[in-house]
């Protein structure tokens, strides 16, 4: 058995926890409503989801940048009201300031209001080992429009990294990406992660790319959006191989977005 049941998490497991939340942009309609959702430590969860169904919006939420109408969100069991220095965000678009360098804009996330005071040596090696692990050494004082669209993603995820976060909040990160592009990203972000010891919460539309990356997958949908349904994955990585589990999988996610289409309707 490769797909199972969702194990419990104890409170200390628990980096980020959304509990009953709802959202809308006008008082008469909710974007999302009574979502609960948790991420572990260390743990990879994706947020998977047709086109308008508010993953973006409760990303916001649970980051920080948005205030749900009720429910709370807490990180690291505290309550939040405003983005947390120990998380980093990145989006579709790398949004890289264009005077600055790789290792500027690297570098440039440590300056966030907030962020733990570190000394110039230090801020220097964690940016060097950023930029390093990104694969773009030798870089280093590129400017962003030499850089391609996976580069300067590579420079964005840099950036994150090197703040040391307890979690990345990543929003369709590599959506823009040709494919072959993607699929390096997404084994580098595995990859990173896990050797920076950094829970991710990742929005994605893309199955695949939720099968491939997720320690867990929540599926959202309907109208308010909420999650619908929840797959603990346990099929070891590269899944690229993993030819039957992976195509169930795939198959099992297709019928619940199908499913959710139908009563939709
Ligand atoms: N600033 C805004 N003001 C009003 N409505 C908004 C705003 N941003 C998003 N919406 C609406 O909220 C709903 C959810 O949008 P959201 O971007 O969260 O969905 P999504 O699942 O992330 O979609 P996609 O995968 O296409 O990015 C949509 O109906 C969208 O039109």
């Amino acid at each position: 058995m490769t797909v199972t049941d969702v194990k419990a998490a104890t409170q200390d497991d628990i980096a980020l926890e959304g509990r009953k939340l709802r959202f809308g942009y006008s008082d008469s309609k909710a974007v999302f409503d009574d979502v609960s959702l948790t991420v572990n430590k260390r743990e990879i969860v994706c947020l998977l989801g047709g086109s308008g169904c508010g993953k973006s919006t409760l990303l916001r939420v649970l980051a920080g940048l948005a205030q749900a109408n009720s429910g709370s969100v807490s990180f690291l069991g505290k309550p939040v009201l405003e983005p947390h220095p120990r998380t980093a965000l990145i989006f579709q678009q790398a949004s890289l300031l264009p005077w600055l360098d790789v290792v500027g804009n690297a570098g440039f996330g440590l300056d966030f209001a907030r962020q733990p005071e570190i000394d110039k040596t230090t801020r220097k090696q964690r940016i060097a080992q950023a930029v390093d692990a990104v694969g773009l050494r030798g870089h280093e004082h590129v400017f962003p429009a030499q850089l391609s669209g996976g580069m300067a993603q590579r420079v964005a995820l840099a950036r994150a990294l090197a703040r040391e976060p307890e979690l990345l909040f990543a929003d369709e990160p590599f959506s823009a990406l040709d494919a072959i592009t993607r699929s390096e990203m997404q084994a580098l972000l595995v990859d990173l992660v896990h050797r920076w010891h950094t829970a991710v919460l990742l929005v994605t539309h893309d199955i695949d790319e939720a099968i491939l990356v997720a320690d867990r997958i929540l599926l959202m949908g309907g109208q308010p959006g909420h999650i619908v349904h929840e797959w603990q994955m346990n099929i070891p990585r590269p899944r690229e191989d993993y030819g039957n589990d992976v195509s169930q999988l795939r198959l099992e996610i297709l019928a619940a977005l199908r499913d959710l289409r139908v009563i939709s309707d």
